[in-house]
């Protein structure tokens, strides 16, 4: 499996009236092709911020000060440096916590999907726009696709309207997906069947994806590899048997502790 998003050595600051405050501290991360890797922490952990980093969403105070983000071997994210207007949407798809920060409240899904589908694919004609609509709503395993299209979000339950943020996300055929606590607001049992679905499209598609979450037994359901933050630095990186059957860390420890059902 190649190599698919690489940060290397990440070190990224907010400037604040009182001085700079490092956000980010010496982050290693690795993804490959047909991989899951959860990046878990507490609140503050600093999650977020590298996700955001990868794709270039920092706030305007905050800037990388070392290292790097290479995709598919090339340089995005550097000092000085921010290329990821090149693939964000595109190569790079992105889920968010809340669906709703993912669609607009006031157009029916099938305008949204191609909107998504003309910004990125040139050319593309009205037939090709609802074949692949209508396909990436089958990927998500959406049982009657057409009724979908024509709704809007509203008219979708809390479970759909992730399914179809998702679609938003991968419609496009990225490599890479980042996920940022995108089930955290669902019920266990929806939340269940976005993380099934999340296997499948990476085991289907062959894409790479960073499942960031602060529930660490979620991740141990999901994902191939477990990146452990704590104050903006990795504590722990492994095989996520590994790290849930052995940590070293004495943090991971204490995530795995305050898990009730964990033994
Ligand atoms: N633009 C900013 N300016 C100053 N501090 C910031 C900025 N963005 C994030 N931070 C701080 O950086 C730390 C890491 O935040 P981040 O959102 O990455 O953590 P997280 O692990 O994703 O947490 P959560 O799960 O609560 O979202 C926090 O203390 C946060 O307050």
């Amino acid at each position: 499996m190649s190599v698919l998003l690489k940060a290397d050595g990440l070190a990224v600051t907010a400037r604040l009236a009182g001085g700079d405050l490092r956000l980010l501290d010496d982050v290693d991360l690795e993804i490959r092709r047909g991989q899951i890797v959860g990046v878990v922490g507490e609140s503050g952990s600093g999650k977020t911020t590298l996700a955001r980093c990868v794709v270039g969403l920092l706030d305007r105070n905050v800037r990388v000060e070392r290292g790097s983000v290479t995709l598919a071997g090339d340089v995005v994210v550097a000092p000085g440096v921010d290329r990821t207007d090149r693939v964000r949407g595109s190569a790079v798809g992105m889920v968010f916590q809340d669906a709703s920060r993912s669609l607009n409240p006031l157009m029916r899904v099938r305008t949204q999907l191609a909107e998504v589908l003309r910004r990125h694919v040139r050319d593309i004609t009205r037939a090709e726009v609802r074949r692949r609509s209508l396909e990436v709503l089958e990927q998500m395993r959406i049982a009657d696709p057409a009724r979908v299209l024509d709704s809007y979000p509203h008219q979708l339950s809390g479970g759909l309207r992730q399914r179809v943020a998702i679609a938003l996300a991968v419609v496009t055929r990225p490599a890479l997906v980042i996920a940022d606590e995108c089930t955290t607001a669902l019920d266990v049992t929806t939340q269940t069947k976005v993380v099934g679905l999340f296997r499948t499209l990476v085991d289907e598609l062959g894409i790479g994806l960073l499942f960031v979450t602060h529930d660490l037994m979620l991740a141990s359901d999901l994902c191939d590899r477990i990146t452990v933050m704590s104050g903006g630095r990795v504590v722990e990186a492994g095989d996520a048997a590994s790290v849930l059957d052995r940590p070293q860390q004495e943090y991971t420890r204490r995530l795995l502790a305050a898990i009730p059902s964990w033994t």
